[in-house]
C-alpha cells in the first residue's frame, strides 16, 4: 500500500484487490466498494433518530456535536450517513485548522443504537456496516485538521473508538472511555483496536479490550489516551478544549494544515513515500506568505 498527497487529498494508490488507481478523500474502500456501501445506505436509513451537528467557526475551528440525548448520543442509522456527510463537508472547508467532536447533553456517545445493532445481525450486514464506519472514521481522522475528542460522561463502545479518530482525546474529571465490546461478544470493527494499537501501544490495548476496563481520566492519561482533563461543569468542557486546541491551530491555515498532513503521512506510510509527501507539503509552504513574513521580521524564538 502506498499513500500519497495529490493536492488536499490524500490518496491510496495500490488497489490490487479493486484494480483503482486511486481513491479520493483518504477513504479507505474505494469505488469497488460502492454498490456494497449503497446497500448499507439503504439499511441505515432505517433506523432514524439523533443528529450529527457541525459548526464551522470563524476561528477556523469546528465542532461536531453527537447528539441523540435519548439514547445517550447512541449512533442511529442516518446518524452514521450524517457522520459521511458531515466529513465530506470539513474536507471542503480550505479555511479549517482545527475539530472539536463531543457529545450532547453532558455525555460523549454510548456506540451503536442498539436497536439497530438487534436488527443488522446478520454478520455480512454488520461487516458491511462496519465498513461504512471504518470509512467514516478513517476520512475523519485523515482530514487536514487537528481533531480532539472532548469526553464527558461515557464513551462506550462504537463511541470509544470514535475517541480514537481524533488527534487528541480530553476527558472531563467525571468522565470514562470504556470499550465494551468483550461484554457484547464482539471486538470493535470501527478502526477503534487498529488505532488504540498505535496510541497506547498493543499491551494496554490488550488490557483495554480483554478487560473492557474503565479508562478514568487519571488512568487515560498514564498510559496516554488521554491528552488532558478539563472541567465537566456545563460549557465549561467545551471552552477548555477550545482553548487547548487554540495552542495548536493558532497560525495561518496553510500552515497548519501542513503540520497535520505530515503527521498523517508520517504515521501511515512506509518510509520512503512519507518523506516524499513530506517533500511535496513542504513545497506548499517554503516561500510562503507566513514563511517570507517569519524571514522578514527576523523570528527569532527564545
Ligand atoms: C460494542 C460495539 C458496538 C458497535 O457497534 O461496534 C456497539 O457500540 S454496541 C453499543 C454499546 N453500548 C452499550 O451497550 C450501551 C448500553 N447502555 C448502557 O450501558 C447504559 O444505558 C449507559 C451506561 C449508557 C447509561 O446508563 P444510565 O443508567 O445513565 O441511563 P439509561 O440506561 O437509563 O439510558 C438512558 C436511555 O438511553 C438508552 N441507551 C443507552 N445506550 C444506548 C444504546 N447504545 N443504544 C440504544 N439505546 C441506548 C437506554 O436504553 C435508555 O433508554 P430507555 O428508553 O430509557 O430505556
Amino acid at each position: 500500500m502506498a499513500l500519497s498527497y495529490v493536492g488536499r487529498h490524500l490518496i491510496r494508490r495500490t488497489h490490487v484487490t479493486l484494480g483503482l488507481p486511486c481513491r479520493r478523500g483518504g477513504a479507505v474502500y474505494g469505488s469497488g466498494y460502492r454498490a456494497e456501501e449503497e446497500e448499507i445506505r439503504q439499511k441505515l436509513q432505517g433506523f432514524p433518530g439523533g443528529s450529527i451537528n457541525l459548526v464551522k467557526q470563524e476561528s477556523g475551528i469546528a465542532v461536531m456535536t453527537i447528539s441523540n440525548p435519548a439514547r445517550m448520543n447512541a449512533f442511529s442509522g442516518t446518524m452514521m450517513l450524517e457522520l459521511h456527510d458531515r466529513v465530506s463537508e470539513l474536507e471542503e472547508w480550505t479555511e479549517g485548522k482545527g475539530l472539536i467532536v463531543r457529545g450532547d447533553a453532558g455525555t460523549f456517545c454510548s456506540g451503536s443504537d442498539l436497536n439497530a445493532v438487534r436488527a443488522i445481525a446478520d454478520p455480512q450486514e454488520g461487516m458491511k456496516m462496519c465498513m461504512f464506519m471504518q470509512n467514516a472514521l478513517t476520512r475523519l481522522l485523515r482530514l487536514p485538521l487537528i481533531s480532539v475528542a472532548v469526553v464527558e460522561g461515557k464513551a462506550l463502545g462504537g463511541g470509544s473508538e470514535l475517541t480514537t479518530a481524533c488527534d487528541f482525546r480530553l476527558m472531563a474529571t467525571d468522565s470514562e472511555i470504556r470499550f465494551v465490546h468483550k461484554h457484547m461478544g464482539l471486538v470493535p470493527g470501527w478502526g477503534g483496536a487498529a488505532r488504540l494499537v498505535r496510541i497506547v501501544g498493543s499491551q494496554n490495548a490488550l488490557k483495554l479490550l480483554g478487560g473492557a476496563q474503565k479508562v478514568d481520566p487519571a488512568y487515560g492519561e498514564r498510559i496516554g489516551l488521554s491528552d488532558g482533563t478539563v472541567d465537566p461543569l456545563e460549557g465549561a468542557a467545551l471552552e477548555a478544549a477550545e482553548q487547548w486546541l487554540s495552542g495548536f491551530t493558532k497560525g495561518p491555515a496553510p500552515v497548519i494544515r501542513a503540520v497535520k498532513k505530515v503527521v498523517v503521512s508520517g504515521r501511515e506510510l512506509p518510509l520512503e513515500d512519507a518523506l516524499r509527501t513530506e517533500r511535496e507539503v513542504f513545497g506548499t509552504v517554503w516561500g510562503g506568505p507566513a514563511n517570507l513574513e517569519a524571514l522578514a521580521r527576523k523570528a527569532k524564538h527564545k
